[in-house]
C-alpha cells in the first residue's frame, strides 16, 4: 500500500542556472555507477545550491556511498557526470580538491601515525589555518597513536582534518556516527555557522532528528535512485496528513482507501491510519459509509515520509 506519488525518479533543472550565473557547487547528470551487475546509483540527477546544507537521505545500501565516492573521484560512473565546484569530477585538479572538505563514512586510514602528525600531512596539502580552533571543538587526544582511537575519536579527528583548510564546500558521509551527544550537538551548531558564512554541505545521514535540526533541503535516495527532492517543510506537506479512525465496524483497510489517500493501514490498537494528501471530499464520503467512533488529524511527521518511502521494504 505504498503509494507512488513520489516513486518516479526526480528529475531536477540541475544546471540550468548556470548560464547566467555562477554554477552550483554540486551538479550532477544522470550519474550512474554499476559495480559488475550490482547497481550503485542509477541515473541520478539533481543540484545542490550554494550556501545550503542538503541532507542526502537513505538506509544503508541506498547507494549515498556511493554518489559521495563519485563526487569525489574516488569511483568513475558508469555513466552520467556530475560537477563539483565548476570541475568536472573526472577531471578535477588539486585546486579544487583544496575547497572541498571530505568526511568519509569509515575514517579508519593512516593507522600508525599520531593524530597531530595526520593534521600535518593533510596541512601540506590544503592548509590548516582553522586547526586549533577546530580542535577546540572536538578535542581529541592529539598526541597519541591514530590505531588507539576510540570510533569517536577517530571521527572528531576527521572533522578537524575536513574543516581546518576552511573549505567552501563540505561532502559528508554519515558524519555524526559514532559522536556522542555533545559532539553531534558541536557538529550541528558548526554547520549552520558555516551555512552562514555560504558554505555548502551536502552530508548524508539516516537520522531523521539531524534532518530536521540543519537541513535546508533534503534528497530521498532510494535503491540508487533519487525519489524525492525538497525542502522539509515542502516535503511534509506533501506528504498529507494522518487521519486516525476508530470505526464501529471492521472493514478490511483497503475499503478505506479513495481518490487522495496514499496508504491505508489498520494500527495496533485497533485505529485505521490513512494518510491523506488531498480531496478531503473523498474522506467524507468514507466516513459516511461506516458509524465512526473517533477521529484524529496529525500533520506527518519526517518519520512518516521516510515510511512512505522505505516502509515494507
Ligand atoms: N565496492 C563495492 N562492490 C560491490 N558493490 C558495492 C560496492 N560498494 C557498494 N556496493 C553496493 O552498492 C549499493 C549501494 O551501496 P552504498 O554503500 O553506496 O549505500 P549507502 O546508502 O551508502 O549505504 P550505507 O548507509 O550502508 O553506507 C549496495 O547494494 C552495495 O552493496
Amino acid at each position: 500500500m505504498i503509494s507512488d506519488t513520489f516513486g518516479e525518479p526526480y528529475k531536477s533543472l540541475a544546471g540550468v542556472h548556470s548560464s547566467v550565473s555562477a554554477p552550483e557547487p554540486i551538479a550532477i547528470e544522470e550519474l550512474t555507477k554499476y559495480y559488475g551487475d550490482v547497481r550503485g546509483v542509477e541515473d541520478l540527477t539533481f543540484a545542490v545550491e550554494s550556501g545550503e546544507i542538503f541532507g542526502f537521505l537513505g538506509p544503508n545500501g541506498a547507494g549515498k556511498s556511493t554518489a559521495i565516492r563519485l563526487l569525489l573521484g574516488l569511483l568513475k560512473p558508469t555513466s552520467g557526470t556530475a560537477q563539483v565546484l565548476g570541475h568536472t569530477i573526472t577531471e578535477r585538479t588539486r585546486s579544487v580538491e583544496g575547497r572541498i572538505g571530505y568526511v568519509p563514512g569509515d575514517a579508519t586510514v593512516y593507522e600508525n601515525v599520531t593524530g597531530a602528525e595526520l593534521l600535518d600531512y593533510f596541512a601540506t596539502l590544503s592548509g590548516d589555518e582553522r586547526r586549533e580552533e577546530l580542535l577546540d571543538r572536538f578535542p581529541v587526544p592529539i598526541d597519541r597513536a591514530v590505531k588507539n582511537y576510540s570510533r569517536g575519536n577517530r571521527q572528531k579527528l576527521a572533522l578537524v582534518q575536513a574543516f581546518m583548510h576552511d573549505p567552501d564546500l563540505l561532502i559528508m558521509d554519515e558524519p555524526t556516527a559514532g559522536l556522542d551527544p555533545l559532539a553531534q550537538n558541536a557538529l550541528y551548531e558548526l554547520l549552520l555557522a558555516e551555512r552562514d558564512r555560504g558554505v555548502t554541505v551536502l552530508f548524508s545521514t539516516h537520522v531523521l532528528s539531524e534532518v530536521r535540526k540543519v537541513c535546508d533541503r533534503v534528497g530521498i535516495i532510494r535503491d540508487g535512485r533519487l525519489v524525492a527532492l525538497e525542502n522539509i517543510g515542502e516535503l511534509l506537506a506533501k506528504s498529507g496528513k494522518i487521519v486516525r479512525l476508530d470505526l464501529a465496524e471492521d472493514p478490511p483497510p483497503d475499503d478505506l482507501l479513495f481518490d487522495g489517500a496514499l496508504s491505508s493501514d489498520l494500527d495496533p490498537d485497533g485505529y485505521y491510519r490513512l494518510v491523506v494528501t488531498e480531496n478531503f471530499d473523498g474522506l467524507v464520503d468514507v466516513l459516511d459509509r461506516y458509524s465512526v467512533l473517533d477521529l484524529e488529524v496529525e500533520e506527518t511527521s519526517l518519520e512518516d515520509v521516510f515510511m512512505e518511502f522505505y516502509g515494507g521494504t
